[in-house]
């Protein structure tokens, strides 16, 4: 199933998939109108847990997404902790949400096996129905429980990694107004070749370059998965060290990004390291590397053009905090959820 994961996520089936975030993202950023201050974190979260459950499971209803919301974050929170299986401990509360989204997940898999016999329910409406209809090389479909492990996985893959992510492009944007400047440009040039009511498509992501970049530098600044164990397979020496087969080695993202032999004056907030080609191969690693690289990193980036869409082109915003302190929780976030001011533009397009 690793094998089969990037069919599902891979560019060619996330198009179809563009329009739905776009909708999806202009409902979510209707929380935003009217308000003076947002905290950009929790709500960064909600983006991406919303648009997760559209996208996999076709669940858009605010109150069934809030039901699956809170049992995933008890989740989140036990993913990382001591495991001691007690009742009151983070992990066992973590082995109960799990439990109980899987039940959930169960529960939609079966009817929408139902809705696609009845012709209900279209088989590329989202993840789901790509997964329910995709055999392996074997001819073999996937067991109920199985796919619910699968979505799962994703979602935990994908949400605050995704929502770290967004919380630091906010953050930067604020910090940099030229790069702002930049981004807002370009995404209003988008949204001003748009007729009244058509949705984004793949043509206007391709056009959103310096965004992509901009993007990239704050995952190369901040990112999400700080870095991963790996088990060496065999004996090897690196930089003067002998490394014995069967040691657990760590790979640093954070060092690697910061390396100024490949990324000159390394702290330098620089979006055009990533014209052209781009850093070299295993230089600019946020999503890892080889065969375990992350399966969503094309998701990611299409929630993240999107939310940079609609965000600049609805507002300018300042950091409340001034000098709000960093925790890595495991991901990095604003100690204080990185609370902001609003400015909306008065000639939204
Ligand atoms: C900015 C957002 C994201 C970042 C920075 C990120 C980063 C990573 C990294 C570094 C790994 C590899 C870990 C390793 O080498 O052991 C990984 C794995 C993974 N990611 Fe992501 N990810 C992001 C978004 C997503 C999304 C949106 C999804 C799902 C749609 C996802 C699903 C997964 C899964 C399932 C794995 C495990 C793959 C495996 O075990 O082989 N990620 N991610």
């Amino acid at each position: 199933m690793r094998k089969m994961l990037p069919n599902f996520l891979k560019p060619e089936a996330l198009q179809r998939y563009i329009g739905i975030m776009d909708h999806i993202a202009q409902k979510y950023f209707q929380s935003w109108e009217n308000q003076e201050e947002v905290l950009v974190f929790p709500l960064a979260k909600r983006y991406t847990f919303w648009l997760a459950c559209r996208l996999f499971v076709s669940v858009e209803d605010p109150n069934h997404v809030a039901k699956l919301a809170d049992p995933f974050d008890v989740l989140a929170s036990g993913l990382i902790s001591i495991p001691i299986n007690l009742p009151g401990t983070p992990f066992n509360r973590a082995i109960k949400a799990s439990n109980f989204i899987r039940k959930e997940l169960v529960a939609i898999i079966k009817q929408r096996k139902i809705d696609l016999t009845e012709g209900k329910a279209s088989d590329s409406q989202d993840i789901l129905s790509h997964m329910l209809l995709t055999s392996d090389e074997n001819g073999k479909f996937m067991h109920e429980l199985d796919i619910a492990d699968k979505i799962l996985g994703l979602l935990i893959g994908g949400h605050d990694t995704a929502s770290s992510a967004c919380t630091f492009i906010v953050k930067y944007l604020a910090e940099l107004p030229d790069i702002y400047d930049g981004v807002y440009k370009e995404q209003i040039e988008i949204a001003k070749s748009k007729g009244p009511g058509e949705l984004l498509n793949w043509e206007d992501i391709k056009k959103m370059k310096y965004s992509w970049n901009v993007a990239c530098e704050v995952l190369r600044l901040a990112p999400p998965l700080q870095g991963a164990f790996r088990e060496a397979l065999v004996d090897f020496t690196f930089n003067g060290f002998s490394i014995p087969k069967g040691w657990k080695i760590y790979w640093s993202a954070n060092s690697t990004h910061r390396n100024p032999e490949v990324f000159l004056d390394p702290l330098k907030f620089d979006p055009s390291r990533f014209e052209g080609n781009g850093p070299a191969p295993y230089t600019f690693v946020p999503f890892g590397g080889g065969p375990r690289m992350c399966p969503g990193k094309e998701y990611a980036r299409l929630e993240i053009l999107v939310f940079m869409h609609h965000l600049v082109k609805r507002f300018n915003w300042k950091k409340i905090i001034q000098n709000e302190k960093i925790v890595v929780n495991p991901m990095p976030i604003p100690a204080n959820g990185l609370p902001i001011r609003l400015y909306p533009h008065h000639n939204k397009t």
